[in-house]
């Protein structure tokens, strides 16, 4: 087998501290139902020219995997840049609730793990409200431990598949013990006294099962194998390097990686700096393209190839991109974008490319209304499974505000009208889903007339401060 060899780095944490909870954590107690009060609708409207400088949260990949980690290391891990994003601060709760101290401190999230080997059974069940994310991966890491655990989510996340997660976890041996049909939650697991090793071709393309297995890994002694036929996000092999685990990526040929990873190894706490999340800077990325004579500044924005498929495509659009100050930080690449208002015309996105831009199909195809001809998006057969159904939330969408577009099986087409012209006018049902409302509050900023969605308190789950930065741009909601 021929390939490449990934490293990643990330620097030892230097002092301990307490444990008091932080109140961003706090807010999530068993008491706390979240997204019980009545919908918040939010209109965009046709705004001037944006401009200025924008910081956009912490990626919120690397969030969650930095509080799993850190929470399960030996050690204290110190966090900068966290998305303080609803579902990372639950993945947060559940670390807390297995025994990890979190605390925030200013700017920093201070975690002391468990110690390997180490997590705790919890009292209660794991909330993980709409984060698909969250609840994959910690079914990953508990699922290896002799404990039982459940899961629960909200409304979306109660209809999503988590059978994807569930089959290799029981080849590790860990039993289901409730579940709603079609292995959706509430789900109830038990771990096995030993947990077996196993290698798994996954099945689709999607970075959360391989990341569950590489979790349950942790637990499992002997080398678990993971078989990825199409390479997605890299973030929890490159973290696991940086946390000590031994643990190699080989590319074989046929592009196919095969992850090995030595079973329970010695984490230990780390310092990390979150880079700015390529798939929150995605929409003011596509508004500065499409409010004409806009010039804005996106910093820090995290650039690991596998996470750039949107500025790839809208570059090969036409689109007005300069990448300033490329650099490297804690192991990443990084950079600022510069984004000026620009014409773009339709293509076809690759199939292949999809795994890259998963997040971003649903504000790619608010861009492809602006562009001349059309945009042919190929591959799309995980959007059905996101937050929402994306594919036809995004369809509906589309047609509610004049945009001619043809949704297929795994296919959308959308026919663009350059200048935004009779575009605009409608109001969107969001679906409990975070991308689509702020996708569609974008394309109300160029339409011709203001677009509206049903509900904006998701757009807390991944960018609490969506609407104050686009507003600091100068963009118009009303
Ligand atoms: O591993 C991750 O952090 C993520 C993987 C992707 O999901 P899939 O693995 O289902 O593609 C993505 O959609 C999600 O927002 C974050
Ligand atoms: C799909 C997403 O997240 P998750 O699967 O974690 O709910 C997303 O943030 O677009």
């Amino acid at each position: 087998m021929t390939g490449t060899r990934h490293h990643a780095r990330a620097s030892t944490a230097i002092s301990r501290t307490g444990g008091r909870f932080s109140k961003g954590l706090a807010a999530f107690r068993k008491d706390h139902v979240m997204h019980d009060s009545q919908p918040r609708p939010l209109s965009a409207a046709k705004s001037p020219a944006l401009s200025g400088r924008a910081r956009v949260p912490g990626d919120k990949s690397i969030s969650h995997r930095s509080l799993m980690f850190g929470g399960l290391a030996a050690g204290e891990t110190r966090i900068t840049g966290l998305l303080e994003g609803e579902d990372v601060l639950r993945t947060g709760a559940a670390m807390r609730a297995m025994g990890a101290a979190i605390e925030q401190r200013g700017d920093e999230w201070i975690v002391n793990g468990t110690g390997n080997g180490a997590l705790i059974e919890p009292t209660e069940p794991l909330d993980f409200g709409n984060a698909g994310t969250g609840a994959r991966l910690t079914m990953g890491l508990v699922g290896s431990y002799d404990m039982t655990t459940r899961f629960i989510g909200d409304a979306s996340l109660s209809k999503r598949p988590m059978a994807r997660v569930l089959d290799p976890l029981r080849l590790m041996g860990m039993q289901v013990l409730e579940a709603e049909a079609g292995d959706r939650l509430p789900i109830t697991l038990r771990g096995p006294k030993h947990a077996a090793p196993i290698s798994y071709r996954v099945p689709m393309p999607s970075a959360q099962v391989k990341s569950a297995v590489l979790l349950a890994s942790l637990n499992t002694p002997g080398v678990t194998t993971v078989i990825e036929p199409v390479a997605t996000r890299d973030h929890t092999e490159k973290m696991l390097i940086g946390f000590g685990a031994a643990l190699e990526v080989e590319t074989d040929a046929d592009g196919v990686r095969h992850i090995r990873i030595e079973g329970q190894p010695k984490l230990t706490g780390q310092t990390i700096a979150v880079p700015g999340d390529p798939s929150s800077a995605a929409f003011p990325l596509v508004a500065g393209l499409i409010v004409p004579g806009s010039d804005i500044v996106i910093e820090n924005i995290l650039m690991n190839p596998t996470r750039t498929g949107l500025i790839d495509t809208l570059l090969e659009m036409g689109g007005d991109i300069e990448f300033l100050d490329r650099r490297n930080a804690g192991g990443e690449d990084v950079a600022d974008l510069r984004v000026r208002g620009s014409e773009l015309k339709g293509v076809t996105v690759p199939a292949e490319r999809a795994p890259s831009m998963i997040d971003e199909y649903p504000v790619l195809a608010v861009a492809a209304s602006f562009a001349e001809g059309d945009t042919l998006m190929q591959g799309l057969e995980e959007l059905r499974v996101k937050e929402s159904d994306r594919l036809s939330a995004v369809a509906n969408g589309l047609k509610a505000n004049g945009v001619d577009c043809v949704e297929g099986e795994a296919t959308l087409k959308v026919t663009g009208r350059p200048g935004g012209k009779g575009l605009g006018g409608g109001t969107v049902e969001t679906h409990l889903d975070h991308r689509i409302a702020m996708s569609f509050l974008v394309m109300g900023l160029a339409a011709e007339k203001p677009v509206t969605v049903d509900d904006q308190a998701m757009i807390a789950t991944s960018f609490p401060d969506f609407t104050g930065l686009m507003q600091r741009l100068g963009a118009r909601f009303q």
